[in-house]
This record gives structure tokens, sequence and C-alpha cells, in this order.
């Protein structure tokens, strides 16, 4: 019986992708789904040379793996997780790998791994970006697992990864949920960044009165500078498509409520059990949550009226660019600050020059920036946060006249910019010696008892404020 040297488990979007991009690097194969057709059509895509086959008995499939067995999982989070490591339990041998490549939230990392552990099975867990397309052709993966177990996975995942200067987009992150968590964060910083686009998008239509062919052209012209991304240029491009059946831009067709799968809000949420502030990634989430009261928006839109600024205002577009760069470089920072916080917290030992290297290609967050990140943890390992690296604080201290402008424009215009006053509030609160928060202190201890510390002298104080 042939023997396969890996395993996937789920052929949708991205197993089916992943398996296929293996095939192309010479591994021999296996696919399992539960769905029949899945499972036969998948031979009938094999290209000359591929050895891949599918499965739809969770026994055979694992019986035709090569020892010790590894096989990666790409479902959908949640249940379908746990339900397709039990199919497979009962076939799996002590030392055996079962990865988890799909979007799991990462406290369930953590328990699937104990569990696994205790039948000596390694359990792995892998975020990878790139969609269908990085999953066919090169991915960002991020595992965290057992490290000495990781050597059975490496030369596969490396040779499947996108690759930058012929170093390949995947690296061993950590223990236990390492790799779930900062596929978590970035997801965040997805968001994030894909709000700032979205209010540049406004500000340029609504603020400076830009007609849809300049709006697509700034965006093309924005991915040819320093503002090269995979974002900016998938914007570019879908500014260009055209509704087959109207004619009309495609983009201006599309209902605005945006919709979305969990793990911003879980980098939001778990960024604030940490006292790690992201204030970028909170905004994008809560304005795909506000885009959904429609109706109530129809309803404010008639009585809320802003009788503000209308004429259209001149504003060079490098100002608009650089403010979008400062906000940009604002919500990468935030997100690896809460990986600097929760590396410590929960002992992943992160290594962020690493993570910025995976970032440089195959993922959706891919930039031209991220080896300017990578740059400034290799020169300090202990950087606590980006902004603090002596080239990027110098960058956004010479671009911070421009976002200052750009959010006047917004306020002025009663455009929607929270994810730019986000960051510009982010950076001034940061770069603030003294911040208000005392005043917040002597709230509590009013109304509260609650004490307070002073500046002058040691120990902590209650007053009597009345
Ligand atoms: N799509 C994307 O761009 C990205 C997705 N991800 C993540 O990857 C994971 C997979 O996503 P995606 O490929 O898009 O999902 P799909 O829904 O396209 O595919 C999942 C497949 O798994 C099958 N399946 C479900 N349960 C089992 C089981 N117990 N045993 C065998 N097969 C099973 C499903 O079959 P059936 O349909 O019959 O139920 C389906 O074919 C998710 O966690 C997602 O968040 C990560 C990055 C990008
Ligand atoms: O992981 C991804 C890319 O990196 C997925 O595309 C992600 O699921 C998108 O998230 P959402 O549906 O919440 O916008």
């Amino acid at each position: 019986m042939e023997q396969y040297d890996f395993g996937i488990v789920g052929l949708g979007v991205m197993g089916r992708n992943l398996l296929l991009n293996m095939a192309d690097h010479g591994f021999a194969v296996a696919g399992l789904d539960l769905d029949e057709e899945k499972a036969n059509s998948l031979e009938k895509e094999a290209a000359e040379g591929h050895k891949i086959k599918g499965f739809t008995s969770a026994e055979a499939f694992v019986k035709s793996l090569r020892n010790p067995k590894a096989i990666m999982l790409l479902v959908p989070a949640g249940r379908p997780v746990d339900a397709a490591i039990a199919s497979l339990l009962p076939f799996l041998d002590s030392g055996d790998i079962v990865v988890d490549g799909g979007n799991s939230y990462f406290p369930d990392t953590d328990r699937r791994f104990s569990e696994l552990a205790e039948q000596h099975i390694h359990f792995f867990g892998m975020g990878i970006s790139g969609g269908e397309k990085g999953a066919r052709f090169g991915p960002s993966m991020m595992p965290g697992g057992d490290a000495q177990a990781y050597e059975r996975l490496r030369p596969v995942f490396e040779a499947i990864a996108a690759k930058v200067d012929g170093e390949p987009c995947v690296t061993y992150l950590g223990k236990g949920s390492a790799g779930n968590y900062v596929k978590m964060v970035h997801n965040g910083i997805e968001y994030g960044i894909m709000q700032l686009i979205a209010e540049t998008y406004d500000l340029m239509k609504r603020g400076l009165g830009y007609g849809d062919g300049q709006i697509q052209e700034t965006f093309e012209a924005w991915n040819n500078s320093e503002l090269h991304s995979f974002l900016i240029e998938i914007t570019a491009k879908l500014l260009a498509k055209k509704d087959e059946e109207t004619g009309k831009q495609l983009v201006t067709l599309i209902s605005d409520r945006a919709r979305s799968k969990g793990t911003g809000k879980w980098t939001s949420q778990n960024a604030m059990d940490l006292q790690a502030p992201v204030p970028v990634i909170d905004v994008a989430v809560l304005m795909r949550d506000i885009s959904k009261y429609k109706e109530e928006r129809i309803e404010a839109s008639k009585s809320l009226i802003w009788k503000g600024e209308k004429d259209t205002v001149e504003t060079s577009s490098d100002v608009l660019k650089n403010a979008f760069y400062f906000a940009m470089i604002n919500t990468y920072a935030q997100g690896m600050a809460q990986l600097t916080v929760a590396s410590k917290e929960y002992g992943y030992g992160l290594n962020l020059e690493e993570v910025a290297k995976i970032w440089r290609g195959g993922c959706i967050i891919r930039a031209l920036c991220l080896e300017d990140f990578r740059q400034a943890y290799l020169k300090n390992p202990e950087l606590p946060n980006l902004l603090l690296d002596e080239k990027i604080g110098e960058s956004l201290v010479n671009t911070q006249s421009d976002i200052r402008e750009v959010v006047k424009i917004a306020v002025d215009k009663g455009i929607p910019a929270p994810a730019y006053m986000a960051a510009l509030g982010y950076f001034d609160a940061y770069r603030s010696e003294t911040l208000s928060t005392n005043v917040i202190q002597a709230q509590r201890d009013f109304f509260g008892a609650h004490q307070f510390e002073r500046i002058d002298k040691e120990g902590v104080f209650h007053a009597q404020w009345e």
C-alpha cells in the first residue's frame, strides 16, 4: 500500500490548496473529508508527478500515512476541530503529530495540547495566512507546539511556505498556543489596516472630493512606494473592478454591513485582559459592529445633522499618504507590543524578529515596512514597543503633522475616521511623560476610597475630599 508523507483533514478552500502545494514540492499527501465529492474529486486535480489520494474513512486515511504520522486539520474553528481529532484518535500512535492549521481560539489550543499530550500525541496550533492563493503557492505559517516534534514538520513547511530573499515565511514560534496567538494578533492588525484603508477611501471621496478613478490610481501609486503591501495592492485592484451587469464600480454596489469570524474581537478582548492597549484594532472591530446597525444609521443620518464645512478641502495626496503611513505603523506597533506582553504572560518565548520575518511574505499583512520592524528587533530584541526604535520613531515624528491635518479634515467634515484618531491618540498618549490619569485616581479615591500614590512621597493615601 502506498505510504503518504503527510495527511490533511478538511479539503475545503485551505486544505485542498495546501495539499496541492505540498504535492508540487514532491510530498506524497493524503486528504480526508467527510464529503465524498471533495475526497473523490481530489485526484482529478493531480498534476503530473503528484502523489495524492482522497479518503472519506478516517481509519484508511490514518493507516496510509508513514510513521511518525503528521496530520494537519483545516476544518472550521471550534467544534469541527474537536470532532476531527476524535475521529483520528483511535488510529493514532504515540509520537504522532496533529497540527491544527485553522484560526482556532488560543485557549482551545492549550486545552487540546494538554489532552493530546496525555495520549503522547504532539499537538500543534499553526496559524496560516495568505488565503486561497497563499495556501496554493506559498503562505506564511505560524506554528507553535513541541520544539522537538517540529523537526518532523520542518521540511514540509519550509518547502511550501512563501519565500522572501530565499527565506521561508515559517518558523517555530514557541510552545503551546504560541502559533494561534500570533495568528490571532496578525488578524487583529489585518482588521486595523483594513479599517484604515476604508477610512482613507472615505476621506479621499467625501473629504478631498476625489473621483473614483483618482482614488484607484492613488492606491496603485501608493503600492509602488514605501506603502507597498498586499492590502494596498488588493485595494487598488478591487477599486478597478466593474460590475458586469451594471458597468458600475463593483465596490459601490456592495452592502456596508461588514462581517467577521472572530479573530479581531479575540485580539481586542485579550489585549484588554493583558492591559496591552491596541486602540486601532479595537476601533476596527467596533466599526464592523456599528456597520450592522444600518436601519438606525439611516434614521440618525436624517436627524443628527452636522452643518459643518461642505466645501472640498485642498490637501496634497502626500499628506494623506504620510498620515496613512503613520497610522499603519502605529497599528503594527500596537499588535507587536501586545505580542511582547502575551509572550511574557503565557511563557511563549516569542522572538519578534522572527515574527516580523515570517510576516514579510505570504500573509495578508505582508508589507515593505515589516523589514524595518525586523531590523528594529534585530538591533534590540527586548524592544518593548516599535515606537521606541530610533528610526521608526523618527519616521513618525516626521509624519505626525500630516495625520493631525487629516484628522482635522475628518472632524471638520464629520467623516468617521476613528482608526486614524485612535492611532494619533495612542501616539500622543504613549509619548506623554505625564497623563491626566491623576484626575482619575483622585476621582476613584473621592467616590470609593480607592486610594492613590503621590509623586512626592512613598506610600498609598486617601484624602477627605469635602
Ligand atoms: N479561507 C481563508 O482564506 C482562510 C481560512 N483560514 C482558516 O482555515 C480553516 C479552514 O478554512 P477553510 O478551508 O476556508 O474552510 P472550508 O469550509 O472551505 O473547508 C473546511 C472543510 O473541512 C471539512 N470538514 C469539517 N469537519 C470535518 C471533519 N471532522 N473531518 C473531515 N473534514 C471535515 C468540511 O467539509 P463540509 O463542508 O462537508 O463540512 C470542509 O470541506 C478555518 O479555521 C479558517 O478560519 C485561515 C486563513 C485563511
Ligand atoms: O485568517 C484570515 C486571513 O489571515 C481569514 O481570511 C480571516 O478569517 C478573515 O477574518 P474575518 O472573516 O473575521 O474578516
